[in-house]
């Protein structure tokens, strides 16, 4: 069974009384372990999709399937579990809490889902990027790269079958993006985890296992 299954998604924004179709009869299916990279050329759809994909957002039609669970029929209630155990997000921007130490960011979701653990499993995966000299600095005190690596971290932190990651290189410069797109396979490797990545950079791309490349709202085959 496929870890994630999207079915003929359709996602249409009405603005001004017309609609405007911004993905359009998406079909995809990712095996368990795999590197999946999503590219397209700005406004091709690739974050509209990963919205959709992750459940953060609803498509107009179409359905997605997470381990073998609609997600696209499921209330909030169910989401909002799914997203904290089964499901870790890596966005362009942190998205880190500022009033939070790195080692508490990467512990909330932790923490969220009663895992006893947290502080030590936080602590542990903070040693795997290289930041433990930094674990009580808050992100204000860190650079881009390092408080792209906490995110990475915070992420992987409930053990998730599904990565999602919009650019997650996007905001960093070649070199930062390479250490950070490093680790964040290593991290998927070393949990087993699936891997579902937007990004426009190629070099990436040619780490990937598969490259679905979206145009104009649709895949190409
Ligand atoms: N809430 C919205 N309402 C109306 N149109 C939207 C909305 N969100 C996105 N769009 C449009 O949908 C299209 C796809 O946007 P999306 O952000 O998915 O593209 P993208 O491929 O991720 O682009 P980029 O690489 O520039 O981030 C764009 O034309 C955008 O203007």
């Amino acid at each position: 069974m496929p870890i994630l299954d999207a079915h003929h998604l359709t996602k249409t924004y009405r603005i001004d009384h017309r609609d405007i179709t911004v993905l359009a009869d998406v079909s995809l299916s990712v095996e368990a372990g795999e590197f999946i990279v999503i590219n397209g050329s700005s406004g091709s759809g690739k974050t509209t999709l990963l919205t959709l994909l992750s459940g953060l957002d609803q498509p107009t039609s179409g359905r997605v399937f997470i381990d073998g669970r609609e997600i696209t029929t499921a209330r909030e209630t169910e989401l909002a579990p799914l997203r904290n155990r089964t499901i870790g997000f890596v966005f362009q921007s942190f998205h880190l809490v500022p009033s939070m130490t790195a080692v508490e960011n990467i512990m909330f979701p932790a923490e969220l889902s009663g895992d006893r653990d947290a502080a030590r499993r936080a602590a542990e995966l903070l040693a795997q990027v290289g930041l433990s000299p930094r674990a009580d600095n808050l992100p204000s005190q860190l650079s881009g790269g390092e408080k792209q690596r906490v995110a990475l971290c915070r992420a992987l932190i409930n053990r998730p079958k599904l990565i999602f990651a919009d650019e997650p290189t996007g905001n960093l410069d070649s070199e930062n993006g390479r250490i950070v797109l490093q680790q964040l396979i290593d991290l998927k490797d070393a949990h087993g985890a699936t891997l579902v990545m937007v990004t426009h950079n190629p070099e990436i791309a040619r780490t990937a296992d598969r490259v679905l490349p979206l145009k104009d709202g649709r895949l190409d085959d």
